[in-house]
């Protein structure tokens, strides 16, 4: 944990329901990621990697323990504090890709943005244009979602994820629902957006060939980090 990490973990406890029907999924996670790092997040299926992420995004609050990012203490700060920093500073992409059916793979890509801003812009739009030719979609930019490909369709939420210039992307397993060439095409993308922009990943996973094109790898077991190990 240095002074540089763009998010600190700090003995960060989650549970679920209450008396003899509580769930203890996080016993005590500690872990920072510095900036232009990417992360694979891996342990077994109910080890609570998705209720990690989902917290670290701050879509929900976590038991105990501090989470901070950019010198943030989001685990204390305000619910209308927490909604503008995850729509300013962090990015998401799902397993499911959870774009809009009604809009365009480019009203898609500026959602975020406008949603942020109020209102669409001219340079929003150029900059999703931009953003949908960097994931190899520019020829796709007025089709929705129905029209494309799951590969396409998560490209599409790459780039969404992308539009607000986050330090920090939150990936959960989202190559899961991909076939092995789309997976390889989308973990090429988000390997080459973190190595030209240092955007920071992290990327919960069960594939060891995901984990393998990171940087590093940090394990979930019984509710704490079992395992941190950098791999480049
Ligand atoms: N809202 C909730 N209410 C009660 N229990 C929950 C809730 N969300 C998650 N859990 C429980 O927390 C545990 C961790 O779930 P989580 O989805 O975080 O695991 P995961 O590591 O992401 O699993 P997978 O790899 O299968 O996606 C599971 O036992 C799950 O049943």
């Amino acid at each position: 944990m240095t002074a540089a990490s763009i998010l600190i973990v700090e003995a960060l406890t989650k549970s679920f329901g209450s008396g003899e029907n509580e769930v203890q999924v996080l016993k005590g996670v500690d872990l920072a990621i510095s900036p232009g790092e990417m992360v694979a997040l891996l342990g077994p299926s109910g080890s609570g990697k998705s209720t990690l992420l989902n917290i670290l995004g701050t879509l929900m609050r976590a038991t105990g323990g501090k989470h901070a990012m950019l010198g943030v203490d989001l685990s204390v700060a305000s619910d209308a504090e927490r909604t503008v920093f995850r729509s300013t500073r962090l990015g998401f992409v799902f397993q499911f890709h959870h774009l809009l059916p009604d809009l365009s793979a480019l009203e898609n890509v500026m959602m975020p943005a406008a949603a942020a801003a109020g209102r669409e812009t001219r340079a929003m739009r150029q900059r999703a244009a931009e953003l949908l030719d960097a994931v190899g979609l520019a020829h796709r930019r007025d089709y929705r979602p129905a029209a494309l490909s799951g590969g396409q369709r998560q490209r599409v939420a790459v780039a969404r994820a992308l539009i607000n210039e986050p330090a920090l992307v939150l990936a959960d397993e989202p190559t899961g629902n991909l076939d092995r060439e789309s997976s390889d095409l989308v973990m090429e993308l988000l390997r080459r957006i973190n190595s030209e922009t240092g955007t920071s990943f992290l990327i919960s996973t069960h594939d060891e060939r995901i984990a393998a094109q990171c940087d590093r790898r940090i394990e979930i077991l019984d509710g704490k980090v079992s395992a941190d190990r950098t791999e480049r």
